[in-house]
């Protein structure tokens, strides 16, 4: 049984918007997915289908092989935490530290608990500076990670994140690319993100499905969908600069590896050079 699973899911939003068409999406256990496609493409509506927020028009999303009802939204919400592309969409309290205990509070944690999740997830997101302060003054970038933050202390089985990199500087960017490599492999926690920084999925994607227009127009490993560029092209998306460079030396003749990630292209290009074997 997958964690989560959508069956010909198709959401049609006021005003005959078909958002999503036919969608069926597999999530097994323990696998990092990234969901890319142009603006518009439905990555947030699919999203919000995941832990109940939308209802589906027609289709089927299941959590654990069960389908979202009144009973269960509470416990789907503890299985699949999300994180919203605005972070002022789930901010609400007065402190940091208290929006960030919201979750675990309401999961009927005792005050231990709740403290040491407060902690653990405000240092994973590098806040454990900013427990008192008021999110509403925070930055940008500071209030997406405090969102990040809320979920996490959840500890939910599946991290969905729309957007997880938007608005943050550099160091936030590494730093979230750690935090979500480190979360899957020592929880076994699925992580399912969408992002337009194309290189953020060469990094941190096991499996992508490519998206457009409401439906998926192609899923497969990183070096599946990286191997096709016209397909990329078309819905508006790129292949990211290290594979593109690759891709250009080679077309001159160059003998080199192909590398999609920053160390899988350092070993190309030394083995290139005669560096390493
Ligand atoms: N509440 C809404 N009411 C009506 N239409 C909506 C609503 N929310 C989204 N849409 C429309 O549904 C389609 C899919 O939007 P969605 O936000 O899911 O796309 P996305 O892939 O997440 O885009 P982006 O990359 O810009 O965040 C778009 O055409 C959008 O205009």
């Amino acid at each position: 049984m997958h964690i989560i699973e959508t069956q010909d899911l198709c959401h049609t939003y006021k005003g005959n918007i078909d958002a999503l068409k036919n969608i069926s999406f597999i999530a097994p256990r323990n696998t990092r997915i990234a969901i890319i496609g142009p603006n518009g493409a439905g990555k947030s509506t699919l999203f919000k289908h995941f832990n109940g927020v939308l209802k589906p028009t027609s289709g089927k999303v299941l959590i654990r092989g069960e389908p979202i009802t009144k009973e269960n939204i509470r416990e789907v919400r503890r299985t699949v935490g999300l994180v919203f592309q605005n972070p002022d969409d789930q901010i609400f309290s007065p402190t940091v530290e208290q929006d960030v205990a919201f979750g675990p509070i309401n999961m009927g944690l005792d005050e231990e608990a709740v403290k040491h999740r407060v902690s653990e997830a405000l240092r994973t997101v590098g806040l454990s500076e900013y427990r008192t302060r008021v999110p509403h003054h925070l930055s940008g970038g500071e209030k997406k990670r405090v969102a990040i933050a809320g979920i996490i202390a959840m500890e939910p089985q599946v991290l969905v994140l729309d957007e997880p990199t938007a608005g943050l500087d550099p160091q936030g960017v590494r730093e979230i690319i750690r935090f979500i490599r480190d979360f899957s492999v020592r929880y076994g926690m699925t992580v399912i993100f969408s992002t337009h920084n194309i290189s953020l999925v060469a990094e941190l994607a096991e499996y992508i499905y490519v998206m457009n227009n409401g439906s998926f127009v192609a899923e497969g490993t990183v070096a599946e969908i990286f191997s096709q560029p016209d397909l990329l092209s078309s819905v508006r998306l790129d292949l990211p600069i290290l594979p593109k460079l690759i891709s250009s030396l080679r077309s001159k003749g160059i003998a080199i590896d192909m590398g999609y990630t920053y160390q899988e292209a350092e070993i190309a290009f030394l083995k290139a050079f005669g560096k390493i074997a």
